[in-house]
Order: structure tokens, then sequence, then C-alpha cells
């Protein structure tokens, strides 16, 4: 079995946080370190006030001050944490007497962030051991750090990840896939469906359980020298991308400014998909129906030819705020806050129509730790009915002749193909293949659709259809 060996190559780590002690900002805590408090704080936060970890984390870096090596290690212990924590879950309900749930909330985040260090950080069990006790012993009680100090001590004897998983005898292959890859097991079942490759998805859910690399899209300023200004890498697909290796993209001098911003290079091919569609007649009036937080807006108002007008549209008034922070300095553009399944545009009004369509986002898990195990399969099925009446509204809104680029972020069937292809038989509508217009990018069919993927493309796992009107 190659994944979990990988993966634990990946991720092994010397453990920093043991020595580095620093105060702490809640005065009523000791003195602790600061990178597991930090992590922990992040994992509380998530479970008892469902809050977001890419949001809460950098606040509490702010806030704390941790050193740059600290604070990469409670970023990697806090994400690291949350996304294995139903393969955490698993091997702690094997070790722990009374179901999971009804130990204290605080406990279990407690038991899964020393789980997590001695089977996938491989540090020192003795070391994982007692700075998740004395953690324990602050937060909870000296009550409670016994049986966390006994439950470590076991999990610390079963071995790393792979040997856990080996222990956990998973009944079918796809078990063992949502184990070693931290994937709840519809999730899997998704992403095997959509790839078709079965060979492909182990490596599939690899890429997705790795941090996603910054990326840079190069608005309105030349693509080599943002590579120059950032230190990062031409991307291999987007004529505006730029990969970074590290550092903090707010640093960049073109960011700052917004002629660049962070943006995923999946995300700026499929703009550049709507962009590139073949298109007889005008070509005056786009319109971006779903644009928060203006990503693609941004990218398509800066690569429109001359003359071209550009909508984004928005149901959130907050996001159409921040379409509007994306649009800022733009001539020729609207956003407006509406429905777009009720809009008040006139039926073939526009040209090119981008619906990139509010879904599971199953495909952009990487930046998101926790929501693979906030999603369920019952969320699917009204995304599907709304992602069709968007899909409606939108073929209504481009004119004969005229172009729709459906997306997603998320590689589910019941979300991508089966939507398109519920439109795809109107005798109003043709397809119009993907790949054609990529050459650059191996493996980028869906059949006729476009799909792409953390482990083949470095991006994440964006699905897009074109759609021409044909009457
Ligand atoms: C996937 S996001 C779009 C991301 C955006 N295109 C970007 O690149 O930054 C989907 C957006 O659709 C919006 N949305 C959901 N339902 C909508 C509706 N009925 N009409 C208009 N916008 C809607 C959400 O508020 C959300 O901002």
């Amino acid at each position: 079995m190659t994944g979990p060996d990988r993966r634990a190559g990946h991720k092994r780590r010397n453990d920093p946080g043991t020595g580095n002690q620093r105060p702490q900002s809640r005065r009523h805590r000791p003195v602790l370190d600061g990178a597991r408090l930090t992590a922990y704080d992040v994992l509380d936060g998530v479970s008892s006030r469902d809050a977001y970890a890419n949001l809460l984390l950098p606040q509490l870096l702010r806030e704390r001050q941790l050193e740059p090596r600290d604070a990469a290690f409670a970023t990697q212990l806090a994400y690291g944490t949350l996304r294995a924590t139903g393969t955490l879950d698993a091997l702690l309900t094997t070790l722990v007497s009374r179901p999971l749930a009804e130990l204290d909330p605080k406990v279990l985040d407690l038991l899964r962030l020393g789980t997590y260090q001695i089977v996938d950080l491989r540090v020192p069990a003795h070391a994982a051991v007692d700075t998740t006790v004395a953690l324990t012993r602050a937060i909870v009680g000296t009550g409670a750090s016994g049986l966390v100090n006994a439950v470590l001590r076991k999990v610390a004897a079963g071995g790393d990840r792979a040997a856990w998983v080996a222990a956990l005898a998973p009944a079918e292959d796809a078990d063992r896939l949502a184990l070693s890859t931290d994937h709840p097991r519809w999730i899997v079942d998704a992403w095997r469906d959509a790839l078709a490759e079965d060979g492909e998805v182990e490596a599939a859910l690899l890429a997705d359980d790795l941090a996603p690399e910054v990326h840079l899209v190069a608005r309105h300023v030349d693509r080599d020298e943002l590579v120059a200004e950032s230190g990062g890498e031409a991307g291999p697909w987007s004529p505006y991308a730029v990969r970074l290796g590290g550092g903090d993209p707010g640093k960049v001098r073109s960011v700052r400014s917004g002629a660049a911003a962070v943006q995923d290079e999946g995300s700026q091919l499929a703009a550049l998909a709507l962009v590139r569609a073949p298109l007889e007649g005008p070509d005056a009036a786009w319109l971006d129906m779903c644009a928060g937080p203006g990503g693609k807006a941004g990218l398509l108002a800066a690569v429109r030819p001359a003359g071209v007008h550009l909508t984004a549209a928005d149901r959130a008034e907050h996001r159409a705020e921040l379409v509007r922070g994306a649009l800022a300095g733009e001539d020729d553009v609207d956003v407006r806050v509406t429905d777009a399944t009720a809009p008040d545009w006139p039926a073939g009004s526009f040209d090119r129509v981008l619906l990139d369509a509010p879904c599971t986002g199953l495909g952009a898990l990487r930046r998101r730790p926790e929501v693979r195990w906030r999603r369920v399969p019952a969320d699917v099925a009204p995304l599907a009915e709304l992602q069709t009446r968007l899909l409606d509204s939108a073929l209504a809104a481009v004119r004969p002749g005229g172009v729709v680029a459906y997306v997603t972020c998320s590689p589910h069937t019941a979300e991508t193909v089966a939507i398109v292809d519920a439109v795809a038989g109107r005798d109003d509508v043709e397809v119009l293949p993907v790949a054609p217009l990529f050459p650059e990018v191996p493996g980028i069919a869906r059949g006729d659709y476009g799909q792409l993927w953390p482990h083949r493309h470095g991006t994440d796992a964006m699905f897009m259809a074109l759609l021409r009107r044909t009457r």
C-alpha cells in the first residue's frame, strides 16, 4: 500500500513545539506550549462554535504573535487534525470504552490532537503524550488527564497510521481509502464515481489531503513581472497564474495594489473556458450570475476585450460587496444584488454567461479542513435543485448563439454531469467540448465537459461545461 507511507513521509517532521514556551494571552492559563494550545483552540472553536478554521487560525496567530516556526507547527497541527478527524475517531473508538459522543468535547479534541501527532506526525510518543496531558490538566482538569494519558499511550503502542489502518481492518477497499486519506466514505464514493480512472482514486484523495499551494492571478500586471516580484513560478496551465512555493501573498506588491490576487489556477481556467468559447455575432455583454466574492469576475474584467460590459450579480449583499472590492478600478462593470433564479435582466440580453454555481465544495476541501466532516450526503439534492434552476436561468439570460459556462468546485456527478446532461438534450442547446480549448492541459476532458483534479493538475477539482443557445 503506497498511500499511507507516502503521506507519512510527507508529513513527518521534527517537533519544535516542545521546547519553545511562551506566555499565553489568556491569563488564567499556565505557561503552555504555544503551538499546541493554539491548535487546540482552533479545534475547540470548530467543534463548539462551528468556527471556520481558515478564519480562526489566522486570527489567533495574529493575536498571539507566535514565532514563525511555532505558527507553522500550530497550522500543521490544527489543519492536519481537522482533516484527519474521522480517521482519528475511528481509531479512538476502539480505545475508549464509552461512545466518543459521550466524552467531554474538549477531551475528545485533546485526544484527537495527541493522536494526530503520534500516528501522522510521528512526534515521539513521550512528547505528544506529555504535552497533551499538560494541556488537558490546564484546560479541563486533572481528572480528565488520566484518561488522556492512558488512551494516548495505547495509541502510541498501536504504531503509526499505516499500522492503525491495517489493525482497523476495513471491510472494503473504499473504507480503507476513507481511513488512509481522511475522507468520509460517501466522498470517497463520489470521487471514485467522478474519476472513472479507478487506479487514480487513491492518488486523487491523497492530493486532496494536503495543504494547497498558494496561486496568484496576474490581472493587471505582466505575469513575468509577478513571477519576479513574488519569487514564485509561472503556473503550468493558465497564462495568468503564478504558483508560490511559500511566503505571505499579502506581502507581494501587486497583490497589495490589486493588480494581482490570490486565485487557484483551476478557478482561472474555469473563467478562461468562458472567455475562450467560440462565439458568432456580437460579443459585448458578459454576465457573472453568481459572482461573490468576485475571484472569477476579477479575471473576466481584466481579460475582456475592449468594449465588453461586465455585469456581476450575487444574491447576498455582503458577497456583492466583496465583488465590488474585486472590481474596484474596473470601468464598464456593474454589480447587482439579485436572485439569479428570478433575475431583473431581460431574457437573451447577454453574449456570455458564467454560472459558477453554489455547490458542496467537494473539490475545494483542501482549503477548509473541517468541511469534509461537516458536509453530509443530504446536502447534495437541494443544491442540485438550485443548480438546475440557475442553469435554466443562465440559458434564458444568454442570446441565441451565446454561450453559458457552468462551473462548480465540486466533481460530484449529481452537481456536474447530471445537471448539464439534463439540459444538453434540449433542442435549443448545444454542448461545446471543453478539452479542445485547452490543448495545453492534459487529462482535462470529462466526456465533452472539463474536470480538473488536484493530483493531475495541482488545482482544486473544478468542473466546467460549455453550452451554446442555438435559437
Ligand atoms: C461558488 S460561489 C461563486 C464564486 C465566485 N464565482 C468566485 O469566483 O469568486 C457561489 C455564489 O453564488 C451565490 N448565490 C447562491 N444562490 C444564488 C442565487 N439564487 N442568485 C445569485 N447568487 C447566488 C452565493 O452567494 C455565492 O456567492
